[in-house]
């Protein structure tokens, strides 16, 4: 499975995603280092914050496996750039995606930006950073 295939898997992925309110979709595939991959799309909900965006419901399925070696995640829309995850995403990524670990963001016209996780959220916060607490 290559970055090509990745992205295509994502791009097929995002044709199930639930969005009729933005109907904006989305699609993701995180591949393992085992080889296996996990796919995900955005689902909205009438609430709206209660929606979640593909790239964490992807991230999610492998974790509910019991999966966490993550070797690289594609994400795309069709947008005019490649897509940009959202804030939260990026945070629940970082939690557990190496520093080094690739994101090849792309749209459907295979324009793609590939970014390691620390390029993506640099200076993010981590539970180390729990340990270091110094005055109480
Ligand atoms: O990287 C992104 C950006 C947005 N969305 C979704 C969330 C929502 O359903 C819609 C509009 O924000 O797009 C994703 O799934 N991934
Ligand atoms: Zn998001």
């Amino acid at each position: 499975m290559n970055k090509s295939q990745l992205i295509e898997l994502a791009s097929s992925v995002r044709n199930s995603a639930y969005t009729p309110y933005s109907k904006f979709k989305v699609g993701a595939a995180v591949l393992m280092k085992s080889g296996k991959i996990y796919t995900g799309c955005n689902i909205e909900n009438a609430a709206y914050p209660v929606t979640i965006c593909a790239e964490r419901v992807a991230i999610f399925k492998a974790i509910s496996e019991g999966e966490y070696d993550f070797d690289q995640l594609a994400v795309v829309a069709d947008t005019d750039r490649p897509v940009p995850p959202c804030g939260s995403c990026r945070q629940v990524l970082s939690e557990f995606l190496h520093a080094d670990t690739f994101i090849h963001t792309s749209n459907l016209e295979h324009d793609v930006k590939t970014v390691t996780m620390e390029e993506l959220l640099p200076f993010s916060f981590h539970a180390s950073d729990m340990n270091r607490t110094k005055n109480d």
